[in-house]
């Protein structure tokens, strides 16, 4: 009986031909394209570095769970393991666990849950119980995963209905159409494999794991603007681009400024 642990012991085979350019890495694209994950979260600390002193332990922890993800992914890819498929489906789990526990705004909390420590207590036990459901089917957890993303869009909605901030608009646009590109690519690897296999390019796997850590790094700036917006009335929370406004490809970040808000 094969070990969790060996290689090819996970039910998931992603598109990308196994063992083709390496002997020790079996899918060699989608391995190496984690290193997206591996420069999100130094780049999100470095830019957001004032709201980083703000709320240095969330922005921390969910920077470092990032971090485990890109570090569980390559795991996965590299063996294709049955522990490293539910190492890499925990950790996203875990970091949007994390995320929600200390970014979803007070005001969307069931009228029961007003307290907020309710729902922390409530958010905890859900995921617990998830975590061990997910022994259940692994090979399902990725498209209950992929589902939260149209709870973090209906919010988005939201939120953007109470803001007049044009550039807001803009950047939760661009986190759309990064996240478009990045679902496209993550069904069309799972859904439509004998095709790019056929014409030889059976890489969008690797291709989702580069477009949605772009998407992530518009959407923790949006996160990080309503937070400052609910949470830090003393600030205004303003969107800046790196390296500069003018440049064709941004990275936007959150400046805090003193006076009165604008959402
Ligand atoms: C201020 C910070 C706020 C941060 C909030 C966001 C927290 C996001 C948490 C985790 C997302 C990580 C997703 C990367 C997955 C990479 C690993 C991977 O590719 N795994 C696959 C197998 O290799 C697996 O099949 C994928 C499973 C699906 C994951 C779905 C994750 C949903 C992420 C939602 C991102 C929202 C972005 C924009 C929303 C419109
Ligand atoms: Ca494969
Ligand atoms: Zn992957």
């Amino acid at each position: 009986m094969p070990s969790i642990f060996s290689y090819q012991s996970s039910e998931v085979d992603w598109c990308e031909s196994n063992f083709e350019r390496s002997t020790v890495i079996a899918e060699y694209y989608n391995t190496i394209s984690n290193v997206s994950f591996f420069i999100l979260s130094p780049v999100l600390l470095y830019l957001n570095r004032q709201y980083r002193q703000q709320r240095a332990f969330a922005l921390y922890f969910v920077s470092g769970l990032l971090f485990c993800v890109g570090i569980f992914s390559t795991y996965f890819h590299m063996t294709l393991s049955y522990v490293g498929q539910l190492l890499d489906e925990l950790s996203i789990l875990w970091t949007l666990a994390v995320a929600y526990a200390f970014w979803y705004p007070k005001v969307y909390f069931p009228r029961l849950f007003a307290g907020g420590k309710h729902f922390f207590w409530l958010s905890g036990i859900t995921t617990v119980i998830s975590t061990l459901m997910s022994f259940i089917k692994p090979a399902f957890n990725a498209y209950v995963l992929n589902c939260i993303a149209f709870h973090l869009l209906y919010l988005t909605r939201r939120e953007l209905k109470k803001c007049n901030d044009k550039r807001v608009h803009r950047m939760a646009k661009v986190m759309v159409m990064w996240w478009v590109l990045a679902i496209s690519s993550w069904l069309s690897d799972r859904w439509l494999c004998g095709l790019w296999q056929a014409i030889n390019f059976p890489y969008f796997h690797s291709f989702w794991h580069v477009l949605i850590a772009m998407s992530l790094l518009y959407c923790c700036p949006l996160v990080i603007y309503f937070d400052i917006n609910y949470e830090m009335p003393m600030f205004k929370p303003k969107l800046g681009y790196w390296p500069s406004d003018s440049w064709p490809v941004v990275v936007p970040y959150i400046i805090l400024e003193e006076p009165h808000k604008q959402c």
